[in-house]
């Protein structure tokens, strides 16, 4: 059997998209929406604490086009606190305003192909704290933000899972060496999905400047991990809100 590569995990994570609609919300009475507003201000209000006590760490973005209206970042200890909530959103009479449009269900992961940082020793890797910061990232508040999932191939004649360990770490150093030009404009977290979701990870991407992810996504593409075996879903690329950018995207 080939040899996989070892994995350490962090949080769960769930991409929530939601589209706004809009017709609901326009024939709401003032009132109507007031109450809405104010209990996604108080669901918004919970994120704070959640963080501070290292539990997780929560966002959320508008969605540039027809593939959603925003999407609600949550990174948590469990599938459970996932799920929980999901369903104290839906429950929130805000949440009667919306539709779902998609979501994604994955784990924060970190594989050991760049040998460095990813403990084999026996030793808690989550001791060190440049391991613990990458599984259990506090999410930025950068000003964009790029969402999809993918594969690596599994054909004949380009099998990932087929090559073995020292050619995949042999790649994916190319890979990272790529991903390095952009430290400091790009942020990227990797979530593994297998057995969670449709693809096998989710690619998450920050930056202050929206044209930084285009430069990175193209320039991987030449590179051989993503031009023979990338396998990319559905993107979604938005802006960040805060508590008032929300409130004044939904003002009528
Ligand atoms: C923003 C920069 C950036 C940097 C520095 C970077 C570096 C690295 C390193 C060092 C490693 C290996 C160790 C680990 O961390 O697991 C990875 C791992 C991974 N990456 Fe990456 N990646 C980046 C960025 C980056 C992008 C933009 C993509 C999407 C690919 C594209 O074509 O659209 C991506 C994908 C992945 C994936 C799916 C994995 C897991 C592969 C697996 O088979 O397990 N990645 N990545």
């Amino acid at each position: 059997m080939n040899e996989a590569a070892l994995t350490l995990e962090g949080w769960y994570a769930l991409h929530d998209f939601r589209s706004l609609d809009w017709t609901a919300w326009t024939a709401a009475d003032d009132e109507e929406r007031a109450v809405a507003l104010e209990e996604l201000h108080a669901f918004m209000q919970e994120w704070g604490p959640v963080e501070e006590a290292k539990e997780g760490s929560s966002t959320v973005y508008s969605i540039v086009g027809q593939k959603a209206d925003f999407v609600m970042m949550f990174l948590r200890e469990s599938l459970e606190a996932l799920n929980a909530l999901e369903t104290a959103f839906n429950k929130i009479a805000f949440a009667q305003y919306t539709t779902k449009a998609y979501s994604y269900v994955s784990i924060v992961e970190l594989s050991n192909y760049a040998a460095g940082g990813t403990a084999g020793d026996g030793s808690d890797p989550m001791l060190n704290p440049h391991v613990a910061a990458r599984l259990k990232p506090i999410l930025p508040q950068a000003k964009h933000i790029c969402f999809y999932p993918m594969n690596k191939k599994r054909e004949l004649a380009d099998n990932w899972y087929m090559l073995d360990m020292d050619k995949r770490r042999e790649l994916m150093h190319s890979h990272g060496l790529i991903g390095r030009g952009y430290a400091g404009k790009v942020k990227q977290i990797i979530s593994g999905s297998v057995g969670f979701d449709d693809w096998e990870w989710g690619v998450t991407l920050f930056a202050e400047d929206a044209l930084q992810f285009k430069k990175l996504v193209y320039e991987m593409r030449f590179d051989e991990v993503s031009a023979r075996y990338g396998e990319f879903g559905p993107f979604y690329v938005g802006n960040l809100l805060t508590e008032e950018s929300f409130e004044e995207m939904l003002k009528l």
